[in-house]
Protein backbone atom coordinates (compact mmCIF):
# COMPACT_ATOMS: atom_id res chain seq x y z
CA UNK A 1 0.00 0.00 0.00
CA UNK A 2 1.12 3.58 -0.85
CA UNK A 3 2.41 5.44 1.84
CA UNK A 4 0.38 8.61 0.59
CA UNK A 5 -2.44 7.91 -1.53
CA UNK A 6 -5.10 9.81 -3.11
CA UNK A 7 -8.28 9.28 -4.42
CA UNK A 8 -10.56 11.95 -6.56
CA UNK A 9 -14.35 12.24 -7.68
CA UNK A 10 -16.36 14.31 -9.64
CA UNK A 11 -17.59 15.32 -12.94
CA UNK A 12 -16.83 18.35 -15.15
CA UNK A 13 -20.04 19.93 -14.93
CA UNK A 14 -21.28 18.44 -11.71
CA UNK A 15 -21.61 20.38 -8.42
CA UNK A 16 -18.02 19.76 -7.35
CA UNK A 17 -14.89 18.40 -6.85
CA UNK A 18 -13.21 16.12 -3.92
CA UNK A 19 -10.23 14.41 -3.14
CA UNK A 20 -8.99 12.66 -0.16
CA UNK A 21 -5.45 12.17 0.88
CA UNK A 22 -4.36 9.75 2.98
CA UNK A 23 -1.19 8.89 4.83
CA UNK A 24 0.20 12.54 5.47
CA UNK A 25 2.00 13.07 8.24
CA UNK A 26 0.46 14.93 11.47
CA UNK A 27 2.24 18.53 12.36
CA UNK A 28 2.16 20.20 8.94
CA UNK A 29 1.53 23.47 8.36
CA UNK A 30 -1.17 23.91 5.18
CA UNK A 31 -2.81 27.16 4.81
CA UNK A 32 -5.66 27.49 2.26
CA UNK A 33 -4.02 30.14 0.80
CA UNK A 34 -1.11 27.12 -0.10
CA UNK A 35 -3.50 24.90 -2.13
CA UNK A 36 -5.27 28.00 -3.76
CA UNK A 37 -1.97 29.50 -5.34
CA UNK A 38 -1.54 26.10 -6.83
CA UNK A 39 -5.54 26.04 -8.47
CA UNK A 40 -4.88 29.60 -9.59
CA UNK A 41 -1.20 28.47 -11.61
CA UNK A 42 -3.46 25.61 -13.33
CA UNK A 43 -6.16 28.00 -14.77
CA UNK A 44 -3.07 30.41 -16.40
CA UNK A 45 -1.50 29.67 -19.91
CA UNK A 46 -2.26 30.69 -23.53
CA UNK A 47 -4.74 28.88 -25.28
CA UNK A 48 -6.96 27.76 -22.98
CA UNK A 49 -10.89 27.94 -23.33
CA UNK A 50 -14.09 30.28 -22.02
CA UNK A 51 -14.72 27.37 -19.41
CA UNK A 52 -11.09 29.35 -17.03
CA UNK A 53 -13.36 32.94 -17.72
CA UNK A 54 -16.20 30.58 -15.13
CA UNK A 55 -14.20 28.86 -13.12
CA UNK A 56 -11.78 30.54 -9.96
CA UNK A 57 -10.75 27.55 -8.23
CA UNK A 58 -10.84 27.74 -4.35
CA UNK A 59 -10.04 24.74 -1.92
CA UNK A 60 -12.37 24.08 0.87
CA UNK A 61 -10.56 22.15 3.35
CA UNK A 62 -13.54 19.72 4.79
CA UNK A 63 -11.50 17.65 7.22
CA UNK A 64 -7.86 16.18 8.01
CA UNK A 65 -6.35 20.24 9.13
CA UNK A 66 -7.13 21.82 12.32
CA UNK A 67 -5.74 25.48 13.49
CA UNK A 68 -3.68 25.05 9.86
CA UNK A 69 -1.93 21.87 11.04
CA UNK A 70 -2.85 18.27 9.36
CA UNK A 71 -3.99 16.04 11.98
CA UNK A 72 -2.69 13.10 10.46
CA UNK A 73 -5.95 11.32 9.10
CA UNK A 74 -7.28 11.89 5.82
CA UNK A 75 -7.52 15.41 4.43
CA UNK A 76 -10.41 16.15 1.91
CA UNK A 77 -10.51 18.93 0.01
CA UNK A 78 -13.38 20.68 -2.22
CA UNK A 79 -13.32 22.80 -5.27
CA UNK A 80 -16.48 24.17 -6.31
CA UNK A 81 -17.85 23.91 -10.11
CA UNK A 82 -18.63 27.62 -10.54
CA UNK A 83 -20.05 26.03 -14.27
CA UNK A 84 -22.67 23.92 -11.94
CA UNK A 85 -25.17 26.46 -12.23
CA UNK A 86 -25.62 26.25 -15.63
CA UNK A 87 -25.82 22.38 -15.48
CA UNK A 88 -27.46 21.63 -12.88
CA UNK A 89 -30.58 20.81 -14.47
CA UNK A 90 -28.83 18.38 -16.87
CA UNK A 91 -26.19 17.42 -14.34
CA UNK A 92 -28.26 16.38 -11.36
CA UNK A 93 -28.21 13.27 -9.39
CA UNK A 94 -31.47 12.58 -8.83
CA UNK A 95 -34.36 11.10 -11.47
CA UNK A 96 -35.71 14.84 -12.20
CA UNK A 97 -32.02 15.62 -14.56
CA UNK A 98 -33.00 16.58 -17.96
CA UNK A 99 -31.12 13.52 -19.87
CA UNK A 100 -32.47 14.77 -23.44
CA UNK A 101 -30.84 17.89 -23.18
CA UNK A 102 -26.80 18.21 -24.70
CA UNK A 103 -27.12 14.14 -24.96
CA UNK A 104 -23.96 13.42 -26.90
CA UNK A 105 -24.01 11.04 -29.62
CA UNK A 106 -20.93 11.69 -31.65
CA UNK A 107 -17.90 10.72 -30.18
CA UNK A 108 -15.08 12.48 -30.88
CA UNK A 109 -11.97 10.79 -31.91
CA UNK A 110 -8.76 11.14 -29.18
CA UNK A 111 -11.20 10.85 -26.22
CA UNK A 112 -12.51 8.39 -23.86
CA UNK A 113 -16.10 9.25 -25.41
CA UNK A 114 -16.42 5.86 -27.84
CA UNK A 115 -14.04 3.10 -26.12
CA UNK A 116 -15.88 4.61 -22.93
CA UNK A 117 -19.75 4.57 -23.70
CA UNK A 118 -19.45 0.69 -25.06
CA UNK A 119 -17.30 -0.45 -21.97
CA UNK A 120 -20.04 1.28 -19.86
CA UNK A 121 -22.70 0.73 -22.11
CA UNK A 122 -23.62 4.27 -22.31
CA UNK A 123 -26.04 5.94 -25.54
CA UNK A 124 -25.21 9.02 -23.76
CA UNK A 125 -21.73 9.87 -24.41
CA UNK A 126 -21.97 12.92 -21.74
CA UNK A 127 -22.09 10.20 -18.99
CA UNK A 128 -18.29 9.56 -20.17
CA UNK A 129 -16.74 12.65 -21.06
CA UNK A 130 -18.13 14.18 -17.47
CA UNK A 131 -15.83 12.37 -15.99
CA UNK A 132 -12.41 11.88 -18.72
CA UNK A 133 -12.36 15.63 -18.85
CA UNK A 134 -9.45 16.75 -17.65
CA UNK A 135 -11.16 19.44 -15.49
CA UNK A 136 -10.35 16.50 -12.77
CA UNK A 137 -7.05 17.28 -12.95
CA UNK A 138 -7.74 20.60 -10.53
CA UNK A 139 -8.80 18.26 -7.78
CA UNK A 140 -4.91 16.50 -8.09
CA UNK A 141 -3.55 20.03 -8.15
CA UNK A 142 -4.99 20.70 -4.85
CA UNK A 143 -3.94 17.22 -2.99
CA UNK A 144 -0.14 18.05 -5.25
CA UNK A 145 -0.55 21.54 -3.00
CA UNK A 146 -0.05 19.37 0.15
CA UNK A 147 2.72 16.82 -0.86
CA UNK A 148 4.82 20.30 -2.18
CA UNK A 149 4.21 21.71 1.78
CA UNK A 150 5.31 18.16 3.15
CA UNK A 151 8.18 18.41 0.56
CA UNK A 152 9.22 22.00 0.90
CA UNK A 153 9.61 21.16 4.82
CA UNK A 154 12.51 18.72 4.01
CA UNK A 155 14.07 21.37 1.14
CA UNK A 156 12.33 19.42 -1.88
CA UNK A 157 10.96 21.66 -4.58
CA UNK A 158 9.68 20.93 -7.97
CA UNK A 159 9.27 23.02 -10.84
CA UNK A 160 8.69 23.18 -14.99
CA UNK A 161 8.99 25.03 -17.87
CA UNK A 162 7.86 24.23 -21.94
CA UNK A 163 9.91 23.53 -23.99
CA UNK A 164 7.81 23.03 -27.18
CA UNK A 165 4.03 23.45 -28.49
CA UNK A 166 3.43 22.22 -31.45
CA UNK A 167 6.66 22.29 -33.23
CA UNK A 168 7.56 25.60 -32.11
CA UNK A 169 10.25 23.75 -30.15
CA UNK A 170 13.64 24.25 -28.29
CA UNK A 171 16.56 23.30 -30.68
CA UNK A 172 18.88 20.96 -29.26
CA UNK A 173 18.24 18.27 -26.44
CA UNK A 174 18.20 17.66 -22.78
CA UNK A 175 20.31 20.09 -21.26
CA UNK A 176 22.30 19.47 -17.50
CA UNK A 177 21.34 22.51 -15.36
CA UNK A 178 22.69 23.37 -11.80
CA UNK A 179 19.98 23.54 -9.03
CA UNK A 180 20.72 27.08 -9.28
CA UNK A 181 19.97 27.27 -13.01
CA UNK A 182 16.80 25.13 -12.47
CA UNK A 183 15.40 27.63 -9.88
CA UNK A 184 16.09 30.82 -11.90
CA UNK A 185 14.80 29.07 -15.06
CA UNK A 186 11.53 28.18 -13.05
CA UNK A 187 11.36 31.77 -11.65
CA UNK A 188 11.36 32.71 -15.12
CA UNK A 189 8.62 30.34 -16.29
CA UNK A 190 6.72 31.57 -13.88
CA UNK A 191 6.63 34.91 -15.96
CA UNK A 192 5.52 33.22 -19.14
CA UNK A 193 1.71 32.67 -20.81
CA UNK A 194 3.27 29.48 -22.47
CA UNK A 195 5.54 28.81 -18.91
CA UNK A 196 8.50 29.54 -21.89
CA UNK A 197 11.93 30.69 -20.61
CA UNK A 198 13.46 31.39 -23.96
CA UNK A 199 11.98 35.15 -25.62
CA UNK A 200 11.63 34.19 -29.54
CA UNK A 201 10.66 30.68 -28.62
CA UNK A 202 7.59 31.94 -26.64
CA UNK A 203 6.32 34.41 -29.19
CA UNK A 204 6.33 31.51 -31.50
CA UNK A 205 4.43 28.99 -28.93
CA UNK A 206 1.83 32.30 -28.55
CA UNK A 207 1.67 32.52 -32.73
CA UNK A 208 1.16 28.52 -33.14
CA UNK A 209 -1.33 28.29 -31.04
CA UNK A 210 -2.95 31.55 -32.29
CA UNK A 211 -3.15 30.30 -35.47
CA UNK A 212 -4.05 26.84 -34.56
CA UNK A 213 -7.48 28.28 -32.58
CA UNK A 214 -8.15 30.15 -35.84
CA UNK A 215 -7.90 26.98 -37.72
CA UNK A 216 -10.07 25.13 -35.54
CA UNK A 217 -7.14 22.84 -34.75
CA UNK A 218 -5.31 21.86 -31.40
CA UNK A 219 -1.44 21.82 -30.26
CA UNK A 220 0.02 19.41 -28.01
CA UNK A 221 3.65 19.57 -26.86
CA UNK A 222 6.46 19.06 -24.51
CA UNK A 223 6.70 19.98 -20.47
CA UNK A 224 10.28 19.10 -18.95
CA UNK A 225 9.89 19.31 -15.02
CA UNK A 226 12.60 18.69 -12.55
CA UNK A 227 13.15 17.80 -8.66
CA UNK A 228 15.43 20.06 -6.54
CA UNK A 229 17.14 19.05 -3.15
CA UNK A 230 16.56 15.19 -3.73
CA UNK A 231 18.46 13.51 -0.98
CA UNK A 232 20.07 10.07 -2.10
CA UNK A 233 18.50 7.20 -1.52
CA UNK A 234 14.55 7.13 -2.42
CA UNK A 235 12.90 4.61 -4.21
CA UNK A 236 14.88 1.13 -4.55
CA UNK A 237 16.15 -1.33 -6.81
CA UNK A 238 15.17 -4.37 -4.61
CA UNK A 239 11.86 -4.69 -6.56
CA UNK A 240 10.21 -3.30 -9.60
CA UNK A 241 7.60 -1.64 -7.70
CA UNK A 242 9.37 0.42 -5.64
CA UNK A 243 11.86 2.00 -8.17
CA UNK A 244 11.21 5.91 -8.49
CA UNK A 245 11.90 6.21 -11.77
CA UNK A 246 8.95 3.34 -12.76
CA UNK A 247 6.60 5.06 -10.23
CA UNK A 248 7.55 8.40 -12.31
CA UNK A 249 6.73 7.40 -15.58
CA UNK A 250 3.25 5.70 -14.49
CA UNK A 251 1.81 8.77 -12.53
CA UNK A 252 2.84 11.10 -15.59
CA UNK A 253 1.43 8.78 -18.08
CA UNK A 254 -1.79 9.01 -15.86
CA UNK A 255 -2.40 12.49 -16.32
CA UNK A 256 -4.78 12.95 -19.14
CA UNK A 257 -3.41 13.49 -22.68
CA UNK A 258 0.39 12.46 -21.73
CA UNK A 259 1.67 10.15 -24.44
CA UNK A 260 5.61 9.78 -23.59
CA UNK A 261 7.73 10.09 -20.66
CA UNK A 262 11.13 10.72 -20.67
CA UNK A 263 13.94 10.54 -17.77
CA UNK A 264 16.90 11.97 -18.19
CA UNK A 265 18.38 11.75 -21.56
CA UNK A 266 15.50 9.64 -22.25
CA UNK A 267 15.26 7.95 -25.52
CA UNK A 268 18.52 10.16 -26.72
CA UNK A 269 20.15 7.69 -24.39
CA UNK A 270 19.54 4.85 -26.71
CA UNK A 271 21.42 6.71 -29.42
CA UNK A 272 24.64 7.33 -27.64
CA UNK A 273 27.67 5.02 -26.81
CA UNK A 274 27.89 4.21 -23.19
CA UNK A 275 30.58 6.88 -22.52
CA UNK A 276 28.33 9.65 -23.66
CA UNK A 277 25.32 8.71 -21.22
CA UNK A 278 26.78 7.53 -17.84
CA UNK A 279 28.08 10.22 -15.07
CA UNK A 280 31.64 9.78 -13.96
CA UNK A 281 31.82 10.01 -10.19
CA UNK A 282 33.69 12.90 -8.20
CA UNK A 283 34.23 13.28 -4.41
CA UNK A 284 34.78 16.73 -2.80
CA UNK A 285 35.43 15.93 0.59
CA UNK A 286 32.98 18.69 2.40
CA UNK A 287 30.39 18.21 -0.59
CA UNK A 288 30.60 14.06 -0.94
CA UNK A 289 30.14 12.24 -3.86
CA UNK A 290 28.65 14.41 -6.99
CA UNK A 291 28.77 14.40 -10.80
CA UNK A 292 30.10 16.79 -13.87
CA UNK A 293 26.68 16.04 -15.65
CA UNK A 294 22.88 14.47 -15.21
CA UNK A 295 22.16 12.78 -18.11
CA UNK A 296 20.68 9.99 -15.82
CA UNK A 297 18.15 12.87 -14.55
CA UNK A 298 19.00 12.11 -11.08
CA UNK A 299 17.92 8.49 -10.48
CA UNK A 300 20.31 5.01 -11.19
CA UNK A 301 18.85 1.53 -10.19
CA UNK A 302 15.43 3.19 -9.36
CA UNK A 303 17.01 5.19 -6.65
CA UNK A 304 17.70 8.93 -6.30
CA UNK A 305 21.62 9.90 -6.49
CA UNK A 306 20.84 13.36 -5.53
CA UNK A 307 20.72 15.49 -8.69
CA UNK A 308 17.82 17.12 -9.82
CA UNK A 309 15.46 14.54 -11.13
CA UNK A 310 14.50 15.28 -15.00
CA UNK A 311 12.00 14.59 -16.40
CA UNK A 312 10.14 15.31 -19.68
CA UNK A 313 6.67 14.47 -20.90
CA UNK A 314 5.13 14.80 -24.36
CA UNK A 315 1.18 15.95 -24.44
CA UNK A 316 -0.67 15.28 -27.32
CA UNK A 317 -2.88 17.80 -29.21
CA UNK A 318 -6.64 18.37 -27.49
CA UNK A 319 -9.42 15.97 -29.43
CA UNK A 320 -12.00 18.57 -29.45
CA UNK A 321 -11.87 20.43 -32.63
CA UNK A 322 -13.80 23.16 -33.52
CA UNK A 323 -12.89 21.58 -37.36
CA UNK A 324 -13.85 18.36 -36.05
CA UNK A 325 -12.85 15.14 -37.42
CA UNK A 326 -14.97 12.62 -38.84
CA UNK A 327 -16.57 10.06 -36.75
CA UNK A 328 -19.72 7.69 -36.65
CA UNK A 329 -23.36 8.85 -34.74
CA UNK A 330 -24.28 6.08 -32.58
CA UNK A 331 -28.02 6.47 -33.11
CA UNK A 332 -27.79 6.69 -37.09
CA UNK A 333 -24.75 4.58 -37.47
CA UNK A 334 -23.54 7.41 -39.84
CA UNK A 335 -20.77 9.19 -40.57
CA UNK A 336 -20.90 12.57 -39.27
CA UNK A 337 -18.72 15.60 -37.56
CA UNK A 338 -17.44 14.69 -34.46
CA UNK A 339 -19.81 16.69 -31.64
CA UNK A 340 -17.92 19.78 -30.88
CA UNK A 341 -17.77 20.78 -26.94
CA UNK A 342 -16.47 23.74 -26.04
CA UNK A 343 -12.94 23.12 -25.39
CA UNK A 344 -9.02 24.64 -24.88
CA UNK A 345 -7.06 24.76 -28.24
CA UNK A 346 -3.87 24.23 -25.85
CA UNK A 347 -3.12 23.56 -22.42
CA UNK A 348 0.64 22.56 -22.32
CA UNK A 349 1.26 25.33 -19.75
CA UNK A 350 -1.70 23.76 -17.81
CA UNK A 351 -0.33 20.20 -17.87
CA UNK A 352 2.98 21.68 -16.76
CA UNK A 353 1.09 22.54 -13.66
CA UNK A 354 -0.76 19.23 -13.04
CA UNK A 355 2.36 17.26 -13.97
CA UNK A 356 4.60 19.17 -11.04
CA UNK A 357 1.69 18.42 -8.87
CA UNK A 358 1.31 14.87 -9.43
CA UNK A 359 4.95 14.63 -9.54
CA UNK A 360 5.14 15.93 -6.04
CA UNK A 361 2.69 13.66 -4.89
CA UNK A 362 4.85 10.51 -6.40
CA UNK A 363 7.88 12.08 -4.40
CA UNK A 364 6.13 12.62 -1.20
CA UNK A 365 4.81 8.75 -1.29
CA UNK A 366 8.17 7.09 -2.01
CA UNK A 367 10.06 9.79 0.50
CA UNK A 368 7.33 8.68 2.95
CA UNK A 369 7.68 5.20 2.45
CA UNK A 370 11.68 5.39 3.05
CA UNK A 371 11.28 7.70 6.16
CA UNK A 372 8.24 6.48 7.88
CA UNK A 373 6.93 8.59 10.49
CA UNK A 374 3.94 9.68 11.70
CA UNK A 375 4.73 13.39 12.60
CA UNK A 376 6.72 16.37 10.33
CA UNK A 377 9.44 16.60 13.23
CA UNK A 378 9.87 12.54 12.31
CA UNK A 379 10.11 12.82 8.73
CA UNK A 380 12.38 16.03 8.61
CA UNK A 381 14.39 14.45 11.20
CA UNK A 382 14.86 11.19 9.24
CA UNK A 383 15.97 13.39 5.75
CA UNK A 384 18.40 15.60 7.44
CA UNK A 385 20.01 11.89 8.47
CA UNK A 386 19.69 10.47 5.30
CA UNK A 387 21.74 14.12 3.99
CA UNK A 388 24.10 12.98 6.68
CA UNK A 389 24.70 9.48 5.66
CA UNK A 390 24.94 10.71 1.83
CA UNK A 391 28.10 13.39 3.15
CA UNK A 392 30.23 10.92 5.22
CA UNK A 393 29.66 7.67 3.30
C1 LIG B 1 -5.12 20.64 -18.39
C2 LIG B 1 -5.82 19.90 -19.51
C3 LIG B 1 -6.85 20.52 -20.18
C4 LIG B 1 -7.52 19.84 -21.21
N1 LIG B 1 -8.52 20.49 -21.89
C5 LIG B 1 -9.19 19.83 -22.87
C6 LIG B 1 -10.24 20.45 -23.58
O1 LIG B 1 -10.59 21.61 -23.34
N2 LIG B 1 -10.86 19.74 -24.54
C7 LIG B 1 -10.51 18.46 -24.86
O2 LIG B 1 -11.08 17.86 -25.74
N3 LIG B 1 -9.50 17.84 -24.19
C8 LIG B 1 -8.84 18.50 -23.21
N4 LIG B 1 -7.83 17.88 -22.54
C9 LIG B 1 -7.40 16.55 -22.96
C10 LIG B 1 -8.33 15.47 -22.56
O3 LIG B 1 -8.65 15.47 -21.22
C11 LIG B 1 -7.62 14.15 -22.94
O4 LIG B 1 -7.05 14.30 -24.18
C12 LIG B 1 -8.59 13.04 -22.98
O5 LIG B 1 -8.86 12.67 -21.65
C13 LIG B 1 -8.06 11.84 -23.77
O6 LIG B 1 -6.70 11.68 -23.56
P1 LIG B 1 -6.11 10.30 -23.12
O7 LIG B 1 -6.23 9.39 -24.30
O8 LIG B 1 -4.69 10.57 -22.77
O9 LIG B 1 -6.93 9.94 -21.94
C14 LIG B 1 -7.12 18.53 -21.54
C15 LIG B 1 -6.08 17.90 -20.85
C16 LIG B 1 -5.42 18.57 -19.84
C17 LIG B 1 -4.31 17.89 -19.11
C1 LIG C 1 -12.68 22.55 -16.99
C2 LIG C 1 -11.41 22.37 -17.23
O1 LIG C 1 -10.89 21.87 -18.39
C3 LIG C 1 -11.76 21.29 -19.30
C4 LIG C 1 -11.12 20.03 -19.79
C5 LIG C 1 -11.86 19.44 -20.91
C6 LIG C 1 -11.54 18.06 -21.29
O2 LIG C 1 -12.26 17.50 -22.16
O3 LIG C 1 -10.57 17.49 -20.78
C7 LIG C 1 -12.79 20.17 -21.62
C8 LIG C 1 -13.15 21.56 -21.29
O4 LIG C 1 -14.33 21.57 -20.49
P1 LIG C 1 -15.55 22.55 -20.83
O5 LIG C 1 -16.19 21.91 -22.01
O6 LIG C 1 -16.43 22.58 -19.64
O7 LIG C 1 -14.96 23.90 -21.12
C9 LIG C 1 -12.06 22.21 -20.46
O8 LIG C 1 -12.46 23.48 -20.03
C10 LIG C 1 -10.38 22.70 -16.24
O9 LIG C 1 -9.18 22.51 -16.58
O10 LIG C 1 -10.70 23.14 -15.14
Amino acid sequence: MAALRYLTAGESHGLALTVIVEGMVAGLSIKAEDIDEQLARRQKGHGRGGRMAIEKDRAAILSGIRGGRTLGGPICLQIENRDWKNWSAIMAAGEEADLTERRVTQPRPGHADLAGAIKYDQRDIRNILERSSARETAARVAAGALARRLLAEVGIRICSHVTAIGDAAASGGPIDRTEKEWADLAARAEQSPVRCVEAELEQAMIAAIDQAKAGGDSLGGIVELAVLGMPVGVGSHVQGDRRLDGRIAGAMMSLQAIKGVEIGLGFEAALRPGSQVHDEIHYVPEKGYGRNTNRAGGIEGGISNGAPVVIRIAMKPIPTLYKPLMTVDIDSRSPVAASVERSDACAVPAAAVVAEAILALVIADSLLETTGGDTIEQVKARVAAMREQALRF
